[in-house]
């Protein structure tokens, strides 16, 4: 390929199987221990996580193993449904809820995740997409207790987080209240497919979740002891930006400590004025022989500050705007990358 040409639909399925590069980065872990009386310590390696690279580990923050294994164990029930009953509480783009399969473009890969998920809400977002109790008995109590754990550990980050940006102890906590019907809040149970061993026979790329950055507040994700996949790629300066760097860090599942991995979303960047870093990352397409091809359970958990939530850094360096909108500029952005690259690829 020249310099010049456009690269063809070929030629990028060749790059995304080319072998990748790969870098070592520590990701810190963090422990929750004692959190009142450490607080400041707490804070500053979260600060510096924060700042130098957006991903970090958290260990002692008080949610159970045989907690995260309940709610693993509802996950493989729920997508174990037949997808005609799992289509009943189809996902609304609108409320950002439900369930959907194969569903998801990227705007990375053009091309659509090999997975099903389904995203649950403590607020109105969620009326009519739970799956009813006859259908999956005790499955919305342990999810909804799951979520208010979940919840619970983000309130302790954010007390920190707010501490550094010197707001109010409280005042990230407030704009994402989970007890209100604006709450945002997303509890997103994953699946992927296991997917052929290469080289297949079309030499067709299975993305699991093609590179992005979230565009939450902060995210909570559990893995699976053996379920690799999830790497991590610094190179963002501003919140706004697509661009990334080419060498990847895997961040592997930690059951032992039953850690949970945490990433800074977009909105933190920019309320934070791009002092701290969302990060681009992926669930890599599977393509090399020491990858995990198998099927993949995770759960992210993305705290989203309420709708009427007002969002602006301690420097104000982005206007102020609410988090309902902020979402909708999210999404714009992330569609119209996905627009210029379709063109670029079809001309
Ligand atoms: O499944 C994972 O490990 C990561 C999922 C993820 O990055 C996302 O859904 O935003
Ligand atoms: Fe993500």
């Amino acid at each position: 390929m020249a310099a010049t040409d456009k690269p063809s639909q070929k030629e990028l399925q060749a790059l995304a199987m080319a072998p990748t590069k790969y870098i070592g980065r520590a990701i810190p872990e963090i422990s929750l221990r004692d959190f009142d009386s450490r607080i400041d310590q707490i804070t500053a390696e979260l600060l510096d996580a924060a700042e130098n690279v957006g991903f970090f580990c958290i260990v002692d923050h008080g949610i159970s193993k045989d907690a995260v294994d309940g709610i693993f164990n509802q996950s493989a029930r729920f997508f174990g449904l037949p997808d005609e009953v799992k289509a009943r509480v189809p996902f609304s783009p609108q409320h950002n809820a439900g369930w959907e399969k194969n569903a998801q473009v990227r705007p990375s890969t053009g091309a659509v995740d090999r997975k099903e998920s389904y995203q649950m809400q403590f607020g109105d977002g969620m009326e009519g997409r739970w799956v009813d109790d006859e259908t999956l008995p005790g499955f919305q109590e342990e999810a909804l207790s799951f979520m208010h754990q979940a919840q619970e550990v983000s309130e302790k980050l954010m007390r920190c987080f707010a501490r550094g940006l010197h707001f109010r102890d409280d005042y990230f906590i407030k704009a994402h209240n989970v007890s209100r019907q604006e709450s945002q809040t997303v509890c997103r149970l994953l699946h992927y497919f296991e997917t052929p061993q290469v080289p297949n026979p079309t030499g067709e790329v299975f993305h699991r979740a093609g590179a992005h950055a979230d565009w939450d507040f902060l995210t909570l994700l559990f893995q699976k002891e053996g379920q690799s996949g999830l790497e991590i790629c610094p190179g963002r300066e501003v919140s706004t930006s697509f661009g990334y760097g080419d060498a990847w860090t895997k961040v592997e599942p930690n059951a032992a400590k039953n850690a949970i991995v945490c990433n800074i979303g977009d909105l933190l960047m920019s309320w934070s004025d791009d002092r701290f870093k969302s990060t681009f990352h992926r669930v890599k397409a599977p393509c090399e022989p020491n990858d995990f091809y198998g099927e993949r359970y995770s759960i992210a958990f993305f705290n989203q500050p309420c709708r009427d939530a007002e969002i602006q850094g301690p420097l104000k360096k982005y206007p102020m705007i609410t988090g309902e909108e902020f979402a909708r500029n999210a999404m714009t952005r992330n569609y119209k990358a996905l627009r210029e690259k379709l063109i670029k690829v079809m001309d």
